[in-house]
């Protein structure tokens, strides 16, 4: 069912600014799980949440956008064709992050961040070079303050560690579109938070387009500028969190009671009072 909340995210000045993903068809097999689906553009500078049940398709949407699984998708960002790319290409400027990292790298974690931000640079193997990536890593390890994992085997981290390395690992390879799946599964209260604030900060700052799949919508509501949700397939809202999260739409997409309240902050809050 579509939701009668169906706006677009704030545009954009720019002509062809920001992140658009039209037809989007994926199936596997011969079963279709994406159905037809226009998703964005998600504009420059904004942080949108991919909403939706359990195999919705928001992975495989993400995913499609990357150019990770076979699709009918044409994909533009900022008015390039990722579409007619090739992966290395495309990944430099868009990049995917799934919901966890290989556990079985046994590389310390400031030699797997190198690895990573080496493969979008031309190599040059001059000790400046090589000062500049430890430095930059060493930075991205400690906007998520974690430099004393540096050393640390990346098999020996907990999930939660090797959540945030995946996320400096990200955002050190200084792409133009952040495709996150699921980026606060393993984080507790406190890092949920700060990882939020950091990258609503850091797509700010470098004008990215952030696309998260979030199952919190607590989160959803009060830190991203847009969501979109998708149900078996379909996208049936999209729009300002607090226009689209209403108790009809939970209802029928989560089919749950809730209700949403706003606290004494103006901050708005979902609460469940059951299954509907
Ligand atoms: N590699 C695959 N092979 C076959 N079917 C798949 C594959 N990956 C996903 N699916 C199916 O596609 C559908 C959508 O899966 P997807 O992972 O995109 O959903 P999701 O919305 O991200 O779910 P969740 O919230 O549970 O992570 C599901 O029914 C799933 O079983």
């Amino acid at each position: 069912m579509t939701h009668p909340f169906m706006t677009q995210p704030s545009p954009s000045l720019v002509p062809h600014a920001g992140l658009r993903a039209a037809h989007v068809s994926v199936r596997y097999g011969r079963r279709a799980v994406l159905h037809d689906v226009t998703a964005g553009p998600f504009a420059p500078g904004t942080v949108c949440a991919l909403l939706g049940p359990n195999g919705s398709g928001k992975s495989t949407l993400l995913r499609a956008i990357a150019g990770l699984v076979p699709s009918s998708a044409h994909v533009t960002l900022n008015g390039e064709d990722l579409s007619r790319m090739s992966l290395p290409d495309r990944t430099r400027r868009c990049l995917y992050l799934p919901q966890a990292l290989p556990a079985a790298v046994q590389l310390p974690v400031l030699e797997a961040l190198m690895a990573a931000r080496q493969t979008v640079r031309t190599p040059l193997p001059s000790a400046p070079a090589e000062e500049d990536a430890i430095q930059a890593a060493l930075e991205s390890l400690s906007l998520f303050g974690i430099p004393h994992l540096a050393m640390q085997a990346m098999d020996e981290l907990s999930g939660g560690q090797r959540q945030l390395v995946g996320l400096a690992q990200a955002l050190s390879r200084k792409p133009k579109a952040l495709l996150l799946d699921e980026p606060l599964s393993a984080l507790d209260l406190h890092h949920q938070f700060a990882v939020m604030d950091i990258l609503r900060r850091e797509t700010a700052a470098h004008q990215l387009v952030t696309v998260l799949v979030l199952h919190d919508l607590n989160s959803a509501l009060n830190l991203t500028d847009h969501v979109t949700v998708l149900h078996e397939g379909r996208i049936t809202a999209s729009g300002p969190p607090a226009a689209v999260l209403t108790p009809e739409l939970l209802r029928e997409t989560y089919r749950v009671r809730a209700r949403v309240d706003t606290g004494a902050d103006g901050r708005k809050f979902v609460s469940v009072e059951g299954i509907a």
